[in-house]
């Protein structure tokens, strides 16, 4: 038996539904093109294969304050990629283009990925390494993460590539090995110091 009322008022959703998942498809589609036509170069650029990782391990107490306690201050991680995981959310802050703090809400045993401040350089600016913090603010729970870094290997070259610049793109950016980078960091992964200010030449 059919009840026509019922399959009409369901059509919006299925609409609705239809819509997100040529959306979906879209942005599947985009990015196995930006995989295919990126994998090649900066591996290449890269030489991923003998990448260096480095991996940070940070402990957030529980906090029942309200004040905004800083867990980490603002930065940018140095490398490729930033790969994030967690046991819980909570407090993680992306700043926006806007200048907006933008909570980060990480899906359960979901890997949450970043661009790093070597992709910035490679791209003369095209892809932003975001400026993120932590806040530490009425968190019930012990929170966990642990960040990876994933670069080139040490002696890796890193400026901005030939084939982002041209008389109107000039470079943005000075160019170091990954090695210095990180010593400029003072070895330390965090950089509240914003390396790549230090690198910047516009
Ligand atoms: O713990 C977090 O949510 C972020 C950690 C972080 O930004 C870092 O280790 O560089
Ligand atoms: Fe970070």
């Amino acid at each position: 038996m059919k009840y026509p009322n019922q399959t009409f008022s369901m059509l919006p959703t299925l609409l609705q539904n239809y819509k997100l998942f040529i959306i979906i498809i879209n942005q599947l589609f985009i990015v196995i093109i930006i995989l295919v036509f990126n994998k090649c170069y900066i591996e290449k650029a890269f030489n991923f294969e003998s990448g260096f990782e480095v991996s940070a391990m940070n402990l957030y107490p529980p906090n029942f304050k309200s004040n905004g306690t800083m867990g980490i201050s603002d930065h940018t991680d140095p490398g490729l990629f930033v790969s994030l995981i967690q046991n819980v959310n909570g407090g993680l802050q992306i700043l926006s283009h806007q200048g907006k703090w933008i909570n980060a809400y990480i899906p359960r045993n979901a890997i949450f990925m970043q661009i790093g401040d070597h992709l910035e350089i490679l791209s003369n600016g095209k892809n932003k390494s975001h400026v993120h913090r932590v806040v530490v603010e009425k968190n019930k729970a012990r929170r966990l993460t642990v960040a990876t870094l994933h670069g080139p290997s040490l002696d890796t070259f890193v400026s901005p590539a030939v084939e982002f610049l041209d008389d109107s793109h000039p470079p943005l950016y000075r160019g170091k090995t990954y090695k210095q980078s990180l010593e400029a960091n003072g070895h330390d992964e965090i950089d509240v110091q914003f390396s790549l200010q230090q690198i910047r030449l516009a």
